[in-house]
């Protein structure tokens, strides 16, 4: 359960993904340049062109998988698929959880590179490659998910 918020701006994203994407071109200097990316849609998409912009990929695919709804988890959801192993390619997504998508994205291309910006510590296995991580309490709050909006001073909150 998310007990505090950590709130990323556009901007942030924007520089996460970018560090994302230095480290996935480090990789890919030493194994030879990715196919193309996988984004995880949804919230994959926006770190996943960002990744692709970086790298320079023009191939871009959707792996469609659904599972919480608002902060509540469920069961995952495939939506929409792709063929194939996933060999030289890098799959995208904005984090690992608890790692339940992730196990589904590797199950369903077992010999992609998987990516993700942000990772929380029961998700981090799961992942060949991500930037930050934050505690498994914390509830990262995309730009996408938010507005900016007036709050009460700390003070008045104790
Ligand atoms: O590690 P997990 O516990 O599985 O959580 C991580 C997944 O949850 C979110 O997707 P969500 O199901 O909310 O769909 P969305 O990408 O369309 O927002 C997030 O984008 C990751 O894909
Ligand atoms: O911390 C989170 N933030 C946004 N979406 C999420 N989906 C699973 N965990 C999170
Ligand atoms: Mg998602």
């Amino acid at each position: 359960m998310a007990g505090r918020t950590f709130p990323v701006s556009w901007w942030e994203l924007h520089r996460d993904a970018k560090a994302l994407a230095w480290r996935l071109m480090d990789k890919s200097e030493k194994t030879g340049p990715f196919k193309g990316v996988v984004a995880v849609a949804r919230g994959g998409l926006v770190p996943a062109t960002i990744v692709a912009r970086e790298l320079e990929l023009r191939l871009v695919d959707t792996l469609c998988i659904a599972s919480y709804s608002d902060r509540e988890q469920g069961q995952v959801n495939v939506l929409k698929s792709i063929e194939g192993d996933g060999t030289g390619w890098v799959i995208v997504d904005d984090l690992v959880d608890t790692g339940a998508t992730a196990r589904a994205v590797r199950e369903l291309l077992p010999k992609a590179h998987f990516a993700t910006v942000y990772a929380k510590p029961e998700g981090r296995p799961t992942v060949d490659t991500f930037v930050t991580e934050v505690s498994q309490d914390t509830w990262i709050l995309f730009p996408w998910d938010s507005e900016m909006q007036e709050v009460p001073p700390i003070a008045r909150g104790r």
